[in-house]
């Protein structure tokens, strides 16, 4: 490692940079990349109009003792700074740092963490956040990860002197509940100054949500889902508006060495230039189908839906309901005829990919979570999880309603069809108006 580097390394968005110039909104932004003069490329003696990839480990210098911007790409590429650069801007940070994975972005924020610290932490996180954080417990930490995060007063009497960190997913994955971020920073920062609010923002991506806007002290996604889009990368991206703070992640990434590849960094650039157009279609996708399965009787978790439970607080810190849903049939079995039943919806872990994605999460994506703690959690084994992507809406509900069907987790009747557990009240369910906002 060289020492020099931790303060020459720079900072992102460069001082030149987005800051200081006028802002577009974002879908503009995403594509738009600052030209050679303004910090965004100036080691391409080419202009070159995408930033190529330096596929190099190390870098030749002048001088034996004056160490140029880069000498090692474990500390430093032009590809991963360019890219760096550009989601600091879309992420409105002051500096953003791109590592190897969403787990590889929560194990460098985990390191700011030392014996005797708690986390407070939401009891509906993904399923390996949970276990990361588990191990925590044998590090002298403690977690604390039952807490319902979907109301700010249920975190207030578990912060104490201790309190480093306070994690938050919102919307959770896969139960779609909705913590209220700016309430919740509010709450820790003026009952422990010390404590830092970490905001796990894969379920939307910056396109939807700004944590960093919201209160929250970190910002962290998956960059393996909507950043990229194409499900032909791992990737893990870390915001910040506090440059000490960024210092010292920034150490872990070069000390570890789970920065960003060159050709990932390249691959992730390509990929968030056209997150606007992917997440506007697989959200107006999402939309309809949500309203398909509710309209149908099936339980349906969306906050694009007037039936979310916090509907209202949603929208008021994001711009969309994104696109992953969560329904429910009321039973396993036929949860499981339903996802294999399908064709055009993939059976696959993960979301944010163009293409439709159909899972249980209990038996895939969170089964490293113990059936006892699922059930504690009210996590429904039957649960499904779609993940909508940009194919014709109209064809991803007809290839739903069949495999519905043929797992007979819809009846047909006079009245069309609905889920059997909602047959009593058929006429009522006929009647049911539902509600679905436009975006
Ligand atoms: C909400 C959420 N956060 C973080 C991660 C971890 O990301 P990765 O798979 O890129 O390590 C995932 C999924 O894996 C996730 O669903
Ligand atoms: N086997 C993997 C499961 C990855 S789940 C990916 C994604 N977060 C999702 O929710 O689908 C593991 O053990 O982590």
């Amino acid at each position: 490692m060289n020492p020099h580097l931790e303060s020459q390394f720079p900072l992102t968005p460069s001082p030149e940079s987005p800051r200081d110039r006028l802002r577009y909104n974002i879908a503009t932004e995403l594509v738009y990349v600052d030209n050679p003069d303004n910090g965004a490329s100036p080691h391409d003696r080419y202009n070159a109009s995408s930033m190529p990839i330096y596929q190099t480990a190390t870098f030749k210098q002048n001088s034996a003792t004056q160490m140029g911007e880069y000498d090692y790409t474990r500390s430093g590429n032009p590809t991963r700074s360019h890219l760096e650069r550009h989601l600091a801007k879309i992420m409105n940070a002051n500096r953003a740092l791109v590592v190897s994975s969403g787990m590889a972005a929560l194990d460098v924020i985990t390191r700011l963490l030392k014996p005797g610290d708690e986390v407070v932490a939401g009891n509906d996180l993904y399923g390996g956040t949970l276990l990361y954080l588990s191990a925590s417990n044998n590090k002298g930490q403690t977690v604390y990860s039952n807490i319902y995060t979907t109301d700010p007063e249920e975190v207030r009497p578990r912060l104490t002197e201790n309190t480093a960190f306070v994690l938050l997913e919102t919307p959770t994955n896969p139960m779609i509940k909705i913590a209220d971020i700016p309430s919740i920073s509010t709450i820790v920062h003026e009952k422990c100054s010390r404590a830092i609010v970490v905001v796990d923002n894969t379920m939307l991506s910056p396109y939807l949500q700004s944590p960093l806007d919201l209160g929250a002290d970190i910002s962290y996604e998956s960059g393996t889902k909507y950043l990229s889009g194409h499900h032909d990368l791992m990737a893990g991206v870390i915001a910040v508006n506090n440059l000490s703070l960024a210092e010292r992640l920034f150490f872990s990434i070069n000390a570890s060495g789970c920065g960003l590849s060159p050709f990932d960094s390249w691959l992730l650039m390509r990929g968030v230039k056209t997150l606007a157009v992917r997440m506007e279609k697989q959200q107006s996708n999402a939309i309809q189908i949500a309203k398909f399965l509710e309209s149908h009787g099936l339980k349906t978790h969306y906050p694009g839906l007037l039936s979310h439970p916090q509907f209202k607080l949603h929208h008021s810190m994001a711009r969309g309901p994104g696109a992953v849903l969560s329904f429910e049939t009321g039973n396993a079995t036929i949860s499981e005829r339903i996802v294999e039943g399908t064709r055009i919806w993939g059976i696959s872990v993960s979301f944010g990919c163009v293409n439709s994605l159909i899972s249980m999460p209990c038996k895939m994506s969170h089964a490293s979570i113990d059936p006892e703690t699922r059930a504690k959690r009210a996590l429904p084994e039957d649960l499904i999880r779609l993940c909508v992507g940009i194919e014709d809406a109209d064809d991803l509900i007809q290839d739903l309603q069949t495999a519905l069907i043929k797992a007979n987790a819809l009846k047909i009747s006079i009245n069309g069809c609905h889920a059997p557990y909602n047959l009593d009240q058929e006429n009522d369910a006929m009647s049911l108006s539902v509600g679905v906002l436009d975006f």
